[in-house]
């Protein structure tokens, strides 16, 4: 069984290739890293595969309905403005609609799934508060937290721990590796590579809208790799705790 498969995949925008020839599946119980260089071609990669945007070649999640893909896939985009006043606890019921009839209100089963995403993103005591009134961090969990509360086999994000503090940026990671265990999958993209390496199970690398690697962090981050496509020369160890991984200097 697949999450998600991309064949052939490709996107096209003003006449520029954005993604060529991408193809791979994602599987239950993988944390994938999406890492590449600004303008790789993460966010595309994730928004046609969502069928967002157009493309060319086969997503098996684009072909699904809007409802079914609701159901299939939570989508926590790169842009985080929370536009109306509501509370959090409002906020994070709205991962709940795909699951809801129209005009349907949220069952006791719904309630339990917003309290299980509130107290995983450690939310609890912000239930009340207004969405729009908290720092841009805690925003961020409260995202994270709605797109828990949808439930579904698959969790797509983008830089999702952009802007956290290190507890949180750690604690997200580990909530993104609780999901995979329990069989869940998560694609997420990241410039963290630090993160990346020590918390995904596998790493997927876009550089110029193609893939160029894909497999377990240790395989994919390489100091030759890091060098080609990042421009960077970083210092790598494996360890019983995964990758480390720590930037050193940009290549001269
Ligand atoms: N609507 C658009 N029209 C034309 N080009 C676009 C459009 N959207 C994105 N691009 C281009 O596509 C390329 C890939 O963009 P994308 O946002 O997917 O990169 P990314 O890897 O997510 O980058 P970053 O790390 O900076 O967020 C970039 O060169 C970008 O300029």
């Amino acid at each position: 069984m697949t999450l998600l498969t991309l064949k052939d995949f490709a996107v096209t925008r003003r006449g520029r290739d954005i993604l060529r020839n991408v193809s791979l599946s994602v599987c239950p119980g993988e944390l994938v890293g999406i890492i590449g260089p600004n303008g790789a071609g993460k966010t595309t990669l994730m928004r046609a595969a969502l069928g967002l945007i157009d493309h060319n070649g086969q997503s098996t999640l684009a072909a699904l309905s809007a409802r079914e893909r609701g159901r299939a896939v939570a989508w926590m985009p790169q842009q985080r403005e929370i536009a109306w006043p509501v509370n959090v606890q409002t906020l994070v019921t709205l991962g709940r609609t795909p699951h809801l009839g129209t005009g349907q209100r949220p069952s006791a089963a719904d309630q339990a799934a917003v309290d299980r995403a509130l107290e995983r993103m450690d939310l609890q005591s912000f239930r009340d508060r207004t969405a729009t009134r908290l720092s841009g961090g805690e925003q961020a969990r409260v995202l994270i937290a709605r797109a828990l509360a949808q439930e579904t086999p698959l969790l797509m994000t983008d830089e999702p721990i952009a802007g956290l503090d290190p507890a949180h940026q750690i604690a997200t990671m580990k909530i993104f590796g609780a999901l995979a265990a329990e069989g869940k999958s998560v694609m997420v993209s990241l410039h963290d590579l630090g993160l990346a390496a020590r918390h995904c199970t596998r790493l997927i690398v876009l550089d110029q809208g193609g893939l160029v690697a894909d497999g377990p962090p240790q395989d994919v981050l390489t100091a030759e790799r890091v060098r080609v496509t990042f421009g960077i020369n970083a210092f790598l160890q494996n360890t019983p705790e995964g990758l480390i991984f720590q930037p050193l200097d940009v290549v001269a």
